[in-house]
């Protein structure tokens, strides 16, 4: 399943961004005055293949949801169970995703993709457990090639799941005790920076435990032997297998299965940037359907946008996860497109154009 995902890539149309670029500067507003959402909505133009695109609404969140083996490592105040506990408190609507999706107008649906324990069944929760959590990062492999790829097709089978259900924009989101540690891990092995450069105190750590997490993350690479992997699809999975998770992984399926169903993505924080840099290993094309939602406080994050040469839409210092920063660009996103649907131009609309 994913090669058949990978075949359907297609990279942004040019005729579409063309057409879009043109149809902005027709419009009754100064040329250039949205700014950064006129990129926007050129960009779901030429991911879409037509302009203007269609409006990227209903929105759906898949939140994928794991467990670390590195934890053990002391890389986190927060408890393991913590992630579970989150799954049942999203299953139950009382998070704050929850909220952020209700006023986006978002589905919400939760994905075991390797939580440490078992989960209850609920119609919002699909199963697609590969372990009970990986195995520690800084000591060997954190998975084997295969569960990346399983892993992989999750968020593939759940990203068609969601479109099949008439979602036209997929959200990220995700959820995983000590899951900044593998995303620095990750973003440091496709970007080649140095780990103390991209790896930040996540939920909130002390200056003890962040020199701790700095050195586990500069032991994973090398137990793991990754380093500058961004050039090679076959070193990409190796690397997401060595120091990555069971939801970095589905991210990135989801991310290639969105850019292969020409549905645009619009990408959380940390974690999902670190996923965005494994899809774009996989294939650069499929970062030409994504939207960054937000930056989010983690250094990380922005050395992973700047890699995909990525604009961050909200900017709040959001460090929460969830797909939350991703929610709250939504709206942004659907005006965006909107603006290309149903502004008049000054033609249709009689309002003299600036004299050249
Ligand atoms: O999205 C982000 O950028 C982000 C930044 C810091 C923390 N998080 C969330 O916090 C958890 C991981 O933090 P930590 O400190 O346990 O590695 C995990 O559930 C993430 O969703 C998320
Ligand atoms: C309470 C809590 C909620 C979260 N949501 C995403 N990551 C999280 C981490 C914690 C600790």
């Amino acid at each position: 399943m994913l090669a058949e995902t990978l075949a359907a890539i297609r990279p942004a149309d040019p005729r579409a961004l063309a057409e879009a670029r043109a149809h902005q500067d027709r419009l009754t507003k100064p040329r250039g005055s949205l700014g950064v959402l006129e990129d926007v909505a050129v960009r779901l133009a030429g991911a879409a293949g037509v302009s203007p695109p269609p409006m990227p609404e209903p929105a759906a969140l898949a939140i994928f949801a794991a467990d670390h083996g590195v934890h053990a490592r002391g890389v986190t105040p927060w408890p393991q169970e913590v992630t579970v506990q989150m799954v049942g408190n999203f299953l139950a609507g009382g998070a704050v995703a929850n909220a952020f999706a209700a006023q986006a107008g978002a589905t919400v649906t939760v994905v075991d993709v390797g939580v440490a324990a078992d989960l209850p069944d609920a119609p919002q929760l699909i199963k697609h457990k590969i372990a009970y959590g990986t195995a520690d990062l800084s000591q060997g492999p954190a998975m084997t090639v295969d569960q990346a790829v399983r892993a992989l097709e999750a968020g593939i089978l759940v990203g068609k799941e969601l479109v099949a259900a008439g979602a036209r924009c997929l959200i990220t989101g995700d959820m995983g005790i000590a899951n900044t540690t593998a995303s620095a891990a990750l973003i440091s092995a496709f970007t080649g920076m140095d780990p103390a450069e991209v790896t930040g105190r996540g939920t909130g750590i002390d200056d003890e435990t962040y020199e701790r997490k700095v050195g586990l993350v500069r032991s994973a690479l090398r137990v793991n032997a990754v380093s500058d992997v961004s050039s090679s699809p076959s070193e990409a999975l190796r690397a997401l297998a060595a120091v990555g998770g069971f939801e970095h992984a589905a991210i990135a399926g989801l991310i290639l299965c969105g850019a292969a169903e020409r549905v645009p993505v619009i990408l959380d924080g940390v974690i999902a940037g670190a996923a965005a840099l494994v899809a774009a290993a996989l294939d650069p094309a499929a970062i030409d359907h994504c939207v960054a939602g937000h930056r989010s406080a983690e250094p990380g994050h922005t050395a992973a946008l700047t890699h995909l040469g990525l604009r961050p839409l909200v900017e709040l210092e959001l460090r929460l996860g969830e797909g939350t920063g991703g929610l709250l660009a939504h709206p942004m996103v659907c005006a965006a497109v909107r603006v290309l649907h149903e502004v008049a131009t000054f033609d249709s609309a009689g309002v003299t154009e600036k004299p050249v």
